[in-house]
């Protein structure tokens, strides 16, 4: 099968047989919106005959794969009341984001029976709580490190546009750039905190295309995968025939 997490930076992708182990890919990839089109070679050739896909990056991204996608009828995976012994706890379950639930579904097949906070830090970073119980409780979202960072220069006369580096800042900066850096971080890994001290015994799961310069700011014990939302996507697939 085929599993797509299309964000709004890039679309993330998975081959897997359905007995394969959660996260045991046969291929995978990702690629920014502009470059899309490397997608139809990309997927050819691995006898796809199903496809699972959460789009949260709008209309026009969804038409694009669609015409992309190795099979005409893509299952196109949404946010749901209960899945799999997850119960989607949002006041209108369909309003939460596709990928959201699928990294809940993912982080539980991970660790079952265990609360989660599960952490995506993407273009935008969002920050959820699942209880021991299977109960997806809601959660937090926020700019990601890449909007924060760019939005303080956009905003600013004197703030140099700048992105992340490997080495952690100080939280006592002696300098703008790493003065800019230390405070995006710490507003990412503070949120993740902040929801980690609200739900007790936690195991805390990072993930998505920024997760490697939040995640060792974190004062928490954390867990961190490549991508949580196509693992998530790979459960909801052996879940359910008809999604
Ligand atoms: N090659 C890359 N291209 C763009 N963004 C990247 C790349 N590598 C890491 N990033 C960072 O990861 C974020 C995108 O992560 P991703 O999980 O793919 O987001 P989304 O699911 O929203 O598309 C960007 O905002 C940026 O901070
Ligand atoms: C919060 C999101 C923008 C995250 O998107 P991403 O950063 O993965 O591209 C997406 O999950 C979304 O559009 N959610 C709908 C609103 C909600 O979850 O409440
Ligand atoms: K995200």
């Amino acid at each position: 099968m085929l599993l797509v997490d299309a964000g709004n930076t890039r679309v993330k992708w998975a081959i897997a047989h359905a007995d394969a182990a959660p996260g045991e890919w046969t291929a995978h990839g990702a690629v920014v919106h502009a470059e899309l089109d490397g997608l139809k070679d990309a997927w050819a050739g691995h006898g796809v005959t199903r496809a699972l896909v959460s789009n949260v990056a709008g209309t026009a991204i969804r038409e694009r794969l669609a015409a992309l996608l190795p099979l005409s009828q893509p299952e196109w995976f949404g946010a749901r009341p209960e899945l799999a012994g997850l119960r989607n706890r949002y006041r209108n379950p369909s309003q939460l984001g596709a990928d959201r639930f699928a990294a809940a579904l993912g982080a539980r097949t991970l660790a079952p029976g265990q609360a989660l906070v599960v952490a995506t830090c993407g273009t935008a970073t969002t920050v959820d709580g699942v209880t021991a119980g299977g109960d997806f409780v809601g959660g937090m979202i926020l700019p990601g490190l890449g909007l924060m960072l760019s939005s303080l220069a956009r905003g600013t006369a004197q703030l140099p546009d700048t992105s992340a580096q490997e080495a952690l800042p100080p939280t006592f900066a002696d300098n703008t750039l790493d003065a800019i850096r230390a405070g995006c971080v710490a507003a990412q890994a503070g949120a993740i905190e902040r929801a980690f001290a609200a739900l007790p015994a936690a195991l805390c799961i990072v993930s998505g295309g920024a997760a490697g310069h939040v995640a060792p700011a974190l004062s928490v014990p954390y867990r961190m995968l490549d991508n949580i939302v196509l693992v998530g996507l790979h459960a909801a697939a052996i879940a359910s025939t008809t999604p």
